[in-house]
């Protein structure tokens, strides 16, 4: 099991090209359609390492020069859940990636006073059961909306569950763990901590608001 800043099954993935979009994220200067830009590419480079257990089959193909046994991807089919909204900004490269997953959407908004997670959508595919299921969320802050997220999933019936985020802080990963030790989160970063306001130190701001343009961070103090 890995392990990162001591919090078991936590995997910060630093490729540099990784590492690299998420500066360019974190910059407050970058455009509402940079960061959408930069934020689907990194969803394939983290993607590509969360799914590198997928397994695999051997099936005889035929090139145009011969017959071999060649891996494709067995049975094990694959769920994508967006945490709204800002999830959305993971599935698209997601599902370039896996074209055939299927697609869960669980709305849940950070209430600005308690910060507890507040509930107000889930549509979640039938059969989870048999499928790997991959929650996405770039941020991860006190984990109340990805503890909540999981718990959601997991009474739909899934049990291979997995978690996609951006950058976390050490707090929520943590409370997290506690929450569910089964299930690994990947990340591009693990930051410093949280402020007063419940905003990953040092972040990229609110990922919603800079992904869809809602809210114009650069005018807050
Ligand atoms: O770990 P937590 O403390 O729960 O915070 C993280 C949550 O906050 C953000 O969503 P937000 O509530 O801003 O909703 P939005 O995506 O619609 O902007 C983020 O996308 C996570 O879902
Ligand atoms: O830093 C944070 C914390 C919660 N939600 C965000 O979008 N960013
Ligand atoms: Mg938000």
């Amino acid at each position: 099991m890995s392990e990162t800043a001591g919090v078991p099954n936590f995997t910060e993935v630093l490729h540099p090209l990784v590492q690299h979009k998420l500066t360019r994220m974190r910059m407050k200067d970058t455009s509402t359609a940079s960061f959408r830009d930069l934020l689907r590419e990194i969803s394939l480079l983290l993607a590509y390492e969360l799914l590198r257990d997928l397994p695999i089959e051997e099936v005889e193909i035929e090139t145009p020069v011969a017959t071999m046994m060649a891996p494709k991807l067995s049975g094990k089919k694959v769920c994508f859940v967006s945490i709204l909204r800002a999830g959305d900004g993971l599935l698209q490269g997601l599902l370039d990636l896996v074209p055939s997953a299927r697609v869960g959407h669980i709305g849940l908004f950070r209430d600005p006073v308690t910060k507890l997670p507040v509930e107000y959508l889930c549509k979640l595919p039938d059969d989870l059961t048999d499928r790997v299921t991959v929650l996405v969320d770039p941020m991860l802050a006190t984990a109340g909306s990805a503890i909540e997220a999981v718990r959601m999933v997991k009474e739909a019936g899934a049990q291979d569950v997995r978690f996609l985020a951006l950058v976390a802080a050490p707090e929520g990963a943590r409370a997290f763990h506690a929450a569910h030790p089964d299930v690994p989160v990947f990340a591009a970063k693990m930051d410093a901590c949280l402020d007063a306001r419940k905003y990953i130190v040092p972040g990229l701001g609110d990922a919603g608001d800079r992904l869809f343009g809602t809210k114009d961070h650069r005018s807050e103090d």
